[in-house]
């Protein structure tokens, strides 16, 4: 049996599963915690990778791996390699102004976006990493200095499963490249203009390597790793998902982990000047428009801490009261939001009485608050003209029962579930072994069994939420 590998190093933890190359069969997997915070420093993720690796019973029989990690963080390394700061990662918000500055140097309120939008598919917001280089630049010039390389998250950890042999062998790929601000889905190339418009000049870049393309051998001990395994280029996470689940054109993944993500693959490059939508690449040679919330799985969990109570029993109480929870509405931006752009926001509790005064009432407004961004992502997807024809939903959250049997009632759709799993890790592992393989296309794994949750639609959930969304408290 020949085996590869999928890691995600996400915000939260990591993940590595080991497959048969072939069936896709799971036959090991381990994962390790990330530290909390939004700042974080890099050696954090190789630990966590190390930990992991050893929990999957290691990469010594393993023929290729591939990393999917958390979109954006900015990794900013010197001339030899070593990081210059905490990486700030996908949900930092600091960089908020910067990016309203960098929509305004392209030109006033809609040119400006517009301009953004038609060079690189998005507009930025505090998430992505142009944002934040023009922070370091503005705020941290000494750091600033120092750079000579950036990459993101999985790029860094490639690098160093490589053997971290020079800035010139740093590598990545569309998927992620994509979220970076100066990388173009339109043109396929980094728009260096850009990213010395946002940083003073352009550092050096990692090289985008295509969907299946190799990206050399992890070397010998790196990370506690035996060598002479294949290494994929890898992805962001929400690509990797997206090949996990072998979605297609028409497929919407739902994803509830720390963000809350709807993606879906596209054949052509979107540019949404609003900004809704963010048009990325995937990991196959297509295109990955999406709509990221900051706020998601951890909302449940604040929730839960709120109650003192588990997550079953939280989810227990959700079902116990009725729909829309009696007009009681959780605005759920706790870590301020990104869709809707509101870095500064924090959430809110509206629509208090004695009778919504109670646990089941304000578990049942937490997973619908929660819901009701998503669905306002989905309804923006659609609006772009992208067929809605599945809905799959994945990630941390949608172990929750409240949520997967609510999701179809207030999204108006009906929500197909797959087992609880690893899908950002599956998809390196399927990249992984289309690198091993070879050909256009990834391997055919065989489907996982899907369960379907349909329920009658509740539009007024969504319309007693779009009432109070906005009314929300700046952090102090
Ligand atoms: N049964 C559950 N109900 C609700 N939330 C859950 C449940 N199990 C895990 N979670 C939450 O899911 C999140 C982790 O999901 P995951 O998709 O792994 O996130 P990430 O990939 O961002 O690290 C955590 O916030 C965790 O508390
Ligand atoms: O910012 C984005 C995508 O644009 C996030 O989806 C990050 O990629 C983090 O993902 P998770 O850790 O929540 O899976």
């Amino acid at each position: 049996m020949t085996l590869v590998a999928g890691v995600d190093s996400s915000t939260q933890s990591c993940k590595v599963v080991i497959r048969d190359a072939e069936t896709g069969a799971l036959v090991r997997e381990g994962r390790a915690s990330h530290p909390d915070g939004t700042e974080v420093d890099p050696a954090a993720w190789s630990a966590a990778l190390e930990t992991a690796i050893d929990a999957a019973g290691g990469l010594s029989d393993v023929a290729a791996v591939a990393v999917g990690g958390q979109q954006h963080g900015m990794v900013c390394l010197d001339a030899e390699g070593e990081v210059v700061r905490p990486a700030l990662l996908w949900n930092d918000t600091r960089s908020a102004q910067a990016a309203t500055d960098l929509i305004a140097e392209l030109g006033p309120g809609e040119t400006g976006r517009r301009a953004w939008a038609d060079a690189v598919g998005l507009v930025p917001v505090a998430s992505f990493t142009v944002t934040k280089l023009r922070w370091l630049a503005e705020h941290e010039p000494a750091n600033a200095e120092r750079t000579a390389a950036v990459c993101l998250p999985h790029d860094w950890l490639t690098w160093k499963l490589a053997g971290a042999s020079g800035l010139d062998a740093l590598v990545t790929d569309r998927g992620d490249a994509s979220g970076t601000g100066y990388w173009s889905t339109h043109t396929n190339e980094y728009r260096p203009d850009l990213l010395e418009r946002a940083f003073g000049r352009t550092p050096v870049l990692p090289r985008v390597l295509g969907p299946a393309e190799q990206a050399g051998t992890v070397a010998g001990g790196a990370l506690g790793a035996a060598g002479g395994a294949l290494l994929g280029p890898g992805t962001g996470d929400n690509a990797a998902a997206a090949l996990g689940i072998n979605a297609e054109p028409g497929d919407v993944v739902l994803s509830i982990g720390t963000s809350g993500v709807v993606s879906t693959v596209s054949s052509t490059p979107s540019a949404d000047p609003s900004g809704t939508v963010a048009g990325f690449a995937d990991a196959t040679g297509n295109y990955l428009p999406l709509v990221v919330t900051l706020n998601a799985a951890r909302v449940l969990d604040a929730t839960a801490r709120l109650l003192g109570v588990d997550h079953e029993e939280l989810s227990r109480l959700a079902l116990t009261a009725p729909a829309g929870s009696g007009g009681l509405v959780v605005v759920p931006y706790l870590e301020g939001e990104r869709t809707p752009d509101r870095p500064r926001s924090t959430g809110a509790l509206h629509g208090l009485t004695l009778a919504t005064s109670d646990p089941a009432h304000l578990a049942r407004a937490a997973v619908e608050g929660l819901l009701c961004g998503l669905a306002d992502g989905l309804e923006a997807i659609a609006a772009l003209g992208n067929p809605v024809r599945r809905v799959f939903l994945v990630g941390g959250g949608a172990r929750s029962e409240a949520v997967r049997r609510l999701a179809p009632a207030v999204l108006g759709v009906p929500v197909l579930v797959p087992p609880p799993g690893e899908y950002v890790a599956d998809g390196a592992a399927r990249q992984a072994a289309w690198v091993l393989a070879g050909g256009s296309t990834p391997p055919v794994w065989p489907a996982t069994s899907i369960e379907v949750f349909e329920a009658d639609p509740v539009p007024f959930v969504r319309e007693r939420y779009a009432e109070v969304r906005d009314m929300t408290a700046d952090r102090v």
